[in-house]
């Protein structure tokens, strides 16, 4: 079902101030989907995030033969786990464009066996799966390529897993290393599993995020570093009973960052300073940047003070919440550069490609390096209709460039294909529009 028209109209707004209520976190929901539906006993899941991906993530365990169910029109489900097997052994899974989902359940799928076919939107067939591949079929798994080798489609036939030696390359994506790190308990029956990380591991907080989500579930690791995890043989996922989803922190950049350029104060409940989510590591950047940020229990609030300060960090820890940050460097007062963003390159669109040409539209200069970027606000912000890529994220941060900062107006932004936002946060134009509240037309 459609929601938004074809494109939106954001006029300037000259403050953002108020309070939003965040969706679920799309990394928490779709980690416990997954382990619920592995689980002994039934979960009760409170604030699941409503979504593309979730909904992608719910009809494959559906397909799976989970019987989940959501209590009303709530966002809380009950998922009987079906005890580390799934019920069906034949299923043909649409994966859209959830890497939260395409990556766990390739991995439990091949580990578990069956005759499985796993596709997406056209823009899945272009991310990169062969380091996951790689990883399972040099144990025994018997993964194959329908499409172009390295990418999804897959054909996942039963094999026959010997799960010594288990090693992962983590430098295009953290979530291979997270679908291995969920599974091995799987395969951990009668000896303990170690996953070996080959070379450099990128996004590492959504490794914390799996490891503690793992634990909820009864299942401990064992680590070395980044460099190695070991899951003791014997051990099962039990649900917990109840567990929460928090809000998603990645969405909380965009009510910061317009705290931080429009005035504030901006606060966001559903989040605050003892989240499990990296991306609350986003406010470090803010404060890096001159705003002012308060942290609570369950909130965050930013407020401005001024001009930006411009900034070069490293971002890699925080790929989805830097994109705010490049938006929020055309309100700085300088050039700011965006480092270590290499993996932007294999998301829901080059990202580095994306945000240059879009950011360009708005006026600024920009630099775009393999994997950087380095962004030169300028002296007024250009009128734009902003093309989104079918990228939820770009669709999101450019809603930002419609905010007055202290020294630059905002722009008249047209946001082309709005309806992408539905990948994490299907209602984020509403709420924007309680923020930035003469923003939208
Ligand atoms: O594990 C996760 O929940 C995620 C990991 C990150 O991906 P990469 O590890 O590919 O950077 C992030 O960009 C994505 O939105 C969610
Ligand atoms: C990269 C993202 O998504 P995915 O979980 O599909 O990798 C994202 O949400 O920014």
């Amino acid at each position: 079902m459609r929601h938004y028209p074809s494109h939106i109209d954001l006029a300037p707004a000259q403050q953002a101030q108020g309070v939003v209520r965040l969706p679920g976190s799309k990394s928490i929901s779709n980690r416990i989907l997954l382990l619920a539906a592995l689980a002994d006993g039934i979960t009760h899941i409170k604030d699941l995030l409503a979504s593309d991906d979730t909904d992608v993530m719910l009809a494959a365990l559906q397909s799976l033969g989970i019987q989940w169910q959501q209590i009303g029109d709530s966002q809380d489900y009950t998922v009987p786990g079906a005890a580390g097997a799934f019920p069906n052994q034949h299923a043909d899974l649409f994966m859209g464009n959830a890497g939260t989902a395409i990556r766990p359940l390739t991995a439990a799928l091949a580990v578990l066996g069956g005759d499985y076919t796993l596709h997406g939107v056209a823009r899945m067939h272009e991310r990169p799966i062969g380091d996951l591949v790689d990883a399972l079929n040099a144990i025994g798994a018997q993964i194959e390529y329908t499409g172009a080798a390295g990418f999804p489609p897959l054909h996942i036939r039963s094999g026959q897993i010997t799960p010594q030696g288990l090693q992962v390359r983590g430098n295009v994506s953290s979530q291979f290393l997270t679908a291995l790190l969920m599974v091995a308990p799987l395969i951990a029956r009668q000896q303990s599993v170690t996953i070996t990380v080959v070379g450099e591991l990128i996004s590492k907080p959504y490794i914390e995020i799996t490891l503690n989500l793992m634990r909820r579930f009864g299942v401990e690791v064992e680590r070395d570093g980044w460099q190695a995890f070991t899951i003791a043989a014997g051990q099962r996922y039990c649900s917990p009973g109840i567990i929460h989803v928090e809000g998603d922190a990645s969405s909380a950049s965009y009510f910061l960052a317009a705290g931080a350029i429009a005035g504030g104060p901006v606060r966001v409940e559903g989040v605050g300073r003892d989240s499990i989510q990296g991306d609350v590591r986003f406010v470090e950047a803010l404060q890096q940047m001159g705003a002012t940020v308060t942290l609570g229990d369950n909130w965050i609030e930013a407020r401005s003070n001024g001009i930006l300060t411009a900034i070069d960090a490293d971002f890699n820890h925080i790929p989805d919440a830097a994109m705010t940050i490049a938006i929020a460097a055309l309100y700085a007062d300088g050039p700011s550069t965006l480092r270590n963003i290499g993996s932007w390159r294999v998301k829901e669109t080059d990202r580095i490609h994306a945000m240059a040409t879009e950011l360009r539209k708005l006026g600024a200069s920009v630099e775009e390096g393999a994997d950087f970027l380095r962004v030169t606000p300028p002296a007024v912000l250009h009128t734009a209709a902003i093309d989104t890529y079918d990228d939820h994220r770009m669709a999101m941060c450019f809603s930002l460039a419609s905010l007055d900062g202290f020294a630059q107006k905002g722009a008249h932004v047209r946001i082309n294909d709005p309806e992408c936002v539905a990948k994490t946060f299907p209602d984020y134009f509403e709420v924007f529009a309680t923020v930035a509240r003469s923003g939208v037309i």
